[in-house]
């Protein structure tokens, strides 16, 4: 597949061009690593490096083209440079331009926010494959074309990744895509060129703050995405959180909203909650569904909301709702011989471990223990190190703090950050154990019948990142393993 460049320049405003020539273009590439002859380089600012540093070794490789912000001070012959204004911005609509614009060929939905986006995005895919129709997904687990898995290496893939996996959809005979729209995206415009025919808003809480600084430009960021929406497509937020109208305030989309507690277009409550799930009422029906937890109402609400949105028919969509299953290390429960109960989450930020641990503290009965096992990551936000800490020994019956990915950090360190946030007088109901598998396995010996053990923060994650190497980790591994031993003992 070759474009001819002033193709795909018809997606993007130029400000200057040099050289007069209009070379085919075999792939487009912003790593001047992956440069190669044939290529256009698109030279992006990096939160490390400056893709304008490397634009001559590109050019070494053999690149055609170079897109850039700054031309270089000496220019060489054999290329067309061009300059825009953002080349993040650029990459995106050339990524696009050079795919034949594959998300105007389907119907896209994002789904952003601090917390949800991996269960809704998920949720949506199977549902409408359940439906009958053919869909793609973008999320942190994993991509899907169709059937076929890939794993993800991002929330949210680059311009050029996103775009060629979307032309695979298409070719695929897909009809839906839903993907995740991380902050992180939106920011270096990994989206830019794309067409959306929905946007869903989960919540805003703390996160990533290492990479906004403030929360509102966390905010801001997430608020573009909807800025950025056509007319026609729709957007549909969450009214019970205090962020969600204010995502809906300057965008030209049809607005909706979903809630628990106030009127909204799509409402729900809870009839019934167990570990097995929950009956609730949705639109005025009943439905039983395998979730947990009031969080997973409002995400059913917005997988619910949009799908009525896409067009589809009310009851087939409560059916379809009604036969979903949990999302892979999301409130995944795993019970002992002995009774008690595991539950294996990926809540990695405060909201979403206050979330989980009253969800269960409104199921388990009084008399038992919650032990809760909880880190925090390496090189990312460490603010939210303390309050998580704080927040699972508010809720819980004993904490073992641990680690989670320390990635080039001093794992113990991390740990002691965590402590801070924990008040002198609970300190008694806190240890510290550095190693994760005997953190888990203390956690379960330490469990009585009826007890739940939870286990929070690496959810699906199979591995552990200690220093810049991925060991193989499973929580889920570990306590079965423990389960089985203990139930061999017995
Ligand atoms: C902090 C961050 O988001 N970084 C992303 C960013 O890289 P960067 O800004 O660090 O790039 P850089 O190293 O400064 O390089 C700048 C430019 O120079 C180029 N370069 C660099 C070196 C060279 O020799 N030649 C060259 O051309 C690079 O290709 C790049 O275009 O752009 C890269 C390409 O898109 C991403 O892979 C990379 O993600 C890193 C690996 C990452 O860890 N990102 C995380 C934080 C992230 O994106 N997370 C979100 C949300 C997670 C969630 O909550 O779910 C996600 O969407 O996954
Ligand atoms: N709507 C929600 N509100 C608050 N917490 C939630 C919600 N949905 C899920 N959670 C909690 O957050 C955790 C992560 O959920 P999920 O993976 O769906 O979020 P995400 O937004 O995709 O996260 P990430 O930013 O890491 O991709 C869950 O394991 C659960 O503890
Ligand atoms: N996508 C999020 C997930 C964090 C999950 C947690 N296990 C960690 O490694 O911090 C991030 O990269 O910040
Ligand atoms: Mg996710």
């Amino acid at each position: 597949m070759e474009k001819q460049l002033s193709y795909l320049l018809q997606s993007v405003e130029v400000s200057r061009r040099v050289g007069a020539m209009d070379p085919m273009v075999s792939r487009i590439e912003f790593d001047s690593r992956r440069a190669a002859a044939g290529v256009l380089f698109v030279a992006t600012r990096g939160t490390h490096t400056d893709g304008h540093l490397y634009i001559d070794k590109a050019i070494d490789a053999g690149v055609v083209a170079v897109v850039c912000e700054q031309l270089p001070q000496s220019l060489r012959e054999s290329v067309v440079y061009v300059q825009v204004e953002n080349s993040s911005k650029a990459l995106g609509e050339l990524a696009s331009a050079f795919y034949d614009h594959p998300s105007a060929q389907l119907k896209l939905v994002g789904v952003t926010g601090t917390n949800g986006k991996t269960t809704i995005a998920t949720l949506l895919y199977r549902l409408t494959m359940q439906l009958g129709y053919k869909a793609g997904l973008f999320s942190t687990v994993a991509n899907y074309i169709v059937d076929e898995r890939m794993d993800a290496t991002h929330t949210t893939p680059d311009a050029v990744n996103l775009n060629r996996m979307m032309a695979e959809m298409v070719a695929a005979g897909c009809d839906y895509c839903f993907m995740e729209v991380s902050s992180h995206a939106v920011d270096q415009h990994r989206i830019a060129g794309l067409k959306f025919e929905g946007a869903i808003f989960t919540n805003l809480t703390r996160d990533h703050l290492d990479y906004h600084l403030t929360f509102d430009a966390y905010l801001k960021a997430k608020k573009a995405f909807f800025d950025g929406l056509s007319a026609e497509a729709f957007a549909i937020v969450n009214a019970d959180d205090k962020n969600g109208l204010v995502m809906l305030q300057n965008t030209k989309a049809r607005k909706y909203t979903y809630s628990m507690r106030s009127m909204a277009d799509f409402r729900g409550r809870v009839v019934e909650a167990m570990f097995e799930g929950m009956q609730l009422e949705m639109d005025g029906k009943e439905l039983w569904t395998s979730f947990v937890g009031h969080f997973n109402v409002q995400n059913l609400l917005a997988v619910y909301g949009a799908a009525v949105l896409m067009g589809h028919e009310r009851d087939e969509v409560l059916t379809a709702l009604s036969a979903l299953q949990p999302v892979d290390g999301r409130f995944e429960t795993i019970r002992s011989v002995f009774g008690v109960t595991a539950v294996v989450d990926y809540a990695h930020t405060p909201d979403a471990l206050k979330n989980v641990i009253e969800t269960i503290n409104a199921i388990r009965e009084g008399a038992q223990q919650l032990i809760t096992v909880v880190g925090a990551g390496g090189d990312r936000d460490n603010g939210k190190r303390p309050v998580m800490a704080a927040e699972a020994v508010k809720g819980s019956t004993r904490v073992i703090l641990t680690s989670d990915n320390p990635r080039s950090e001093e794992p113990d360190e991390i740990i002691r950050q965590m402590m801070e946030g924990v008040a002198f007088a609970d300190r008694i109901k806190v240890v510290a154990i550095t190693n994760r598998r005997e953190a888990i396995r203390t956690a379960c010996m330490m469990a009585q019948k009826g007890d739940v053990v939870l286990i929070a923060g690496k959810g699906h994650e199979t591995y552990q990142e200690v220093k810049g190497v991925r060991h193989h980790f499973d929580d889920r591994e570990v306590v079965r393993e423990v389960f089985n031993e203990q139930a061999k003992m017995n």
